[in-house]
């Protein structure tokens, strides 16, 4: 089968390689004159960094190269400043240059992190992204959001940083449980309610297929789903503007992986986050009703989730004031207008937010 190759433009340019058996372009996606990579990973992923560290020692087209690996804690909990500072130490004690590089590899965790180690490392060095879930293929490891939670919220420290290449190998998906990969497919659902609604009737015709990281229909919804980030991103690297519409379900999302104490997977918090969005856009008199059953039904049918208990309104409430899309204390919304047509809600009252939240409420 052969490989996509999808670019993204604008301030910063670089591509994004989808196909099978691909791993070895990683060492061809450096830059030559790179003598020493950091390859950040997750324990699960030990010994097929190790591999991967293989593949980089391998090629010595620009000369030798010194492959160090960094294991990370798993998930969020490798997403703190102190790993970091771990990953921070490493360079600094093997003499890391301008000229030297990261790999992160792993889910969307890893190459947050990665590109974070990589944006302030000597204030910059290149980065390549190398992801291994759903979710990090579709979303985290595109478009240079890079960053670490704080006990605060989540993503609250971080930098713009873009890749200098993003290699998405599907193979790597193939060890993934169903349930991880269909947590990170909410980020595919996402786009396919903000963009490109040829998703959602993918989904619609067979759940089982289009979530089956195997099939036709899986690469093609999340291609689609590629496609859509490149192209935002393209236009709007530093989030002025359009790109606020990729947070789509992420105000109520965030809120609940910090009330979870970063324990949920991101997608499965965010499902439940634009739930509550098109509940919202509906109760601002935006949204027809049709179009927020359809979120329900495609989200249940895919087993996401669509309600979070009832009693932590009050909580969830505070941590979204810390939202990055809150301007001087006023709260501001993607809701939509209909699917595919995203829109920022300012101000919402109150009593309409928990209205709204009275609807995914359990
Ligand atoms: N930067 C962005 O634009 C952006 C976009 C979306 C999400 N994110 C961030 O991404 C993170 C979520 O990413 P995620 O859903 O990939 O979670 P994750 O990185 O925590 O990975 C989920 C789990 O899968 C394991 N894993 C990874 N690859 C595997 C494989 N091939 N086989 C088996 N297990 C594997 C990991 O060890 C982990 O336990 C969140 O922190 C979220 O905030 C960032
Ligand atoms: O790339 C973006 O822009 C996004 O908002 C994509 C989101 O899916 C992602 O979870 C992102 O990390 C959220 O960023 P934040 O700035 O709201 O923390
Ligand atoms: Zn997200």
């Amino acid at each position: 089968m052969t490989n996509t190759t999808i670019s993204v433009t604008g301030q910063a340019s670089y591509d994004i390689t989808v196909g099978r058996g691909i791993l070895d372009q990683v060492s061809s996606a450096l830059d030559p004159a790179v003598r020493k990579v950091l390859v950040v990973h997750p324990p699960t992923l030990g010994a097929r960094a190790a591999e991967l560290r293989e593949r980089l020692l391998a090629d010595t087209t620009g000369g030798q190269r010194e492959v160090l690996l960094a294991e990370v804690p798993d998930a969020e909990q490798g997403k703190r400043i102190e790993v970091a500072a771990f990953c921070w130490q490493i360079m600094g004690q093997s003499d890391f240059t301008r000229t030297d590089a990261v790999v992160g590899y792993g889910g969307g965790a890893v190459t947050d992190l990665a590109g974070f180690v990589a944006a302030t490392w000597l204030r910059g060095v290149q980065v390549v992204q190398v992801p291994t879930t759903v979710l990090g293929l579709v979303d985290a490891s595109v478009g240079g959001k890079t960053g670490v939670n704080t006990a605060e919220g989540k993503n609250l420290v971080g930098a713009f940083w873009a890749p200098r290449a993003v290699i998405g190998d599907l193979d790597e998906l193939g060890s993934l449980s169903a349930h991880e990969a269909t947590a990170g497919y909410a980020e595919v659902v996402k786009a396919g309610f903000i963009w490109a609604p040829e998703i959602l009737d993918i989904i619609e015709a067979d759940p089982g297929r289009a979530v089956d990281t195997t099939t036709e229909e899986f690469r093609r919804t999340v291609e689609l789903a590629i496609d859509m980030k490149a192209t935002v991103v393209s236009e709007d690297f530093r989030e002025a503007g359009q790109r606020e519409i990729l947070n789509y379900g992420h105000t109520l999302g965030h809120a609940i992986e910090h009330a979870e104490r970063y324990r949920w997977r991101h997608g499965a918090a965010i499902s439940i986050g634009m739930m509550y969005a098109a509940e919202l856009s509906r109760l601002a008199g935006r949204l027809p009703d049709a179009a927020v059953d359809r979120h329900r039904s495609v989200l249940e049918s895919l087993g996401l989730p669509t309600t979070y208990r009832a009693g932590a309104w009050p909580q969830l409430l505070a941590s979204m004031q810390r939202d990055k899309k809150t301007r001087g204390g006023m709260l501001r919304f993607i809701v939509l207008d209909d699917i595919a047509k995203p829109t920022v809600l300012q101000a919402p009252d109150e009593s309409l937010l928990f209205a709204a939240y009275q609807e995914v409420g359990a």
